[in-house]
């Protein structure tokens, strides 16, 4: 017990070192590509109320963990869980995505508390510690949160797509959405100590957005809430790994890693090399997630390049972004057979 021997291949290339074969988890591991996750889903009324169900979620994390032998498994939820908890509004509909009554077009945004709202989120941790309890011994559990500025952009637009009314909020009116940022770093602080606290050994934060913003822009609305979040994460004591996901930051993704504070970086399917980052830094990623639509050879080659991108580099294979509802599983356990050298 202790050794590095005993400690997950995940947390070992967190931790600096590289392996060979190169670990490996899936953006969304759990989710509609697997038929056992859409009927599981259909036991719950709404998408929230199954993030909210322990049980159902912890049943999610093990189904992909019980198909491939995977290095991770990450936490069920979402990162809308946290506007939910602050008393937004939120929702999902069918085959398009989620819904929340959007700031945009409000005379004055009021939230709720950051602790209070966190407490609200007492059965994710409950999730959490189920599934600490129910995965093997050499798989790592992710904890994870969205990053602000992509939480901001739903809360700002009422839904996904352009983000082009969220930037022209930025301008428009800078101190409130700089201070929704800041409320957002906090809140997400303490939502990701608390999944610590009860069990994962590592965090992601999620920026699915931090793409299409002018260099002053990226500067206040990614790095500065995230160096907040980071900052104010190691104040609360949490020392496990944490791994940014700034997708979509192109030439930006440098300052990203430097300045953040984060341990280890998600890379998305444009990144080509892991030249402009901090040498030593751990990195994640990046197949592209159609390659398990298409399969086949496309699929071999695909996995070769990205082992060859980041061969020296501490390297967690992964995609680039989310797994989608049309790749089949028997591409994803290719996918793990091909990494694994099995
Ligand atoms: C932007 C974002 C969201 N949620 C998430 C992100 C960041 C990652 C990324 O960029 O893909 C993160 C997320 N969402 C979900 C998970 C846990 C599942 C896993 O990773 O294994 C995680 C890590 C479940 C989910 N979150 C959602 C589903 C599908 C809803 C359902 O099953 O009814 C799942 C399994 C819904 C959701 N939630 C969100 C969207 C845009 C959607 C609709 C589109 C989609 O389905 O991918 C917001």
């Amino acid at each position: 017990m202790g050794t590095r021997e005993n400690l997950p291949a995940l947390l070992r290339v967190l931790s600096g070192e590289r392996l060979d074969p190169p670990p490996i988890w899936i953006m969304r591991q759990a989710g509609r590509y697997l038929p056992e996750y859409r009927e599981l889903r259909t036991r719950a009324k709404s998408f929230l109320d199954f993030c909210y169900s322990p049980a159902l979620a912890t049943e999610a994390v093990m189904q992909p963990l019980r198909r491939f032998p995977l290095d991770a498994a990450i936490l069920f939820s979402d990162i809308l869980v946290v506007p939910d908890a602050l008393g937004r509004k939120v929702w999902f509909v069918e085959g398009e995505g989620p819904r929340l009554e959007p700031l945009i077009g409000e005379q004055r945004w009021s939230f709720g508390e950051a602790e209070k709202a966190i407490q609200r989120l007492a059965p994710v941790y409950e999730a959490v510690e189920r599934i600490k309890a129910a995965i093997p011994a050499g798989t790592a559990l992710i904890g994870f949160c969205g990053g602000p500025w992509t939480v901001a952009t739903y809360m700002l637009q009422g839904r996904g797509g352009d983000k082009d009314e969220a930037r022209r909020a930025a301008y428009q009116r800078p101190e409130d959405v700089d201070a929704l940022l800041s409320l957002l770093a906090e809140a997400s602080a303490q939502h990701l100590a608390a999944q610590v606290a009860a069990g994962a050994d590592c965090v992601q934060i999620f920026e699915s957005w931090a793409e299409g913003l002018s260099q002053p822009l990226f500067d206040r609305l990614i790095i500065k809430p995230t160096q907040q979040l980071v900052k104010r994460l190691r104040a609360l004591g949490v020392t496990v790994p944490i791994i940014g996901f700034p997708r979509g930051a192109g030439l930006l993704i440098a300052e990203y890693a430097q300045h953040t504070g984060i341990d280890a970086i998600g890379l998305d399917t444009a990144v080509p090399s892991a030249a402009a980052l901090p040498s030593s830094m751990p990195v994640q990623g990046n197949l592209d997630p159609q390659l398990l639509v298409v399969g086949g050879d496309a699929l071999r080659r695909g996995v070769e390049e990205v082992r060859e991108r980041f061969c020296g580099t501490p390297h967690i294979f992964n995609l680039g972004h989310g797994i989608t509802p049309q790749a089949s599983p028997e591409n994803v356990a290719e996918l793990v057979r091909l990494v694994k050298g099995a």
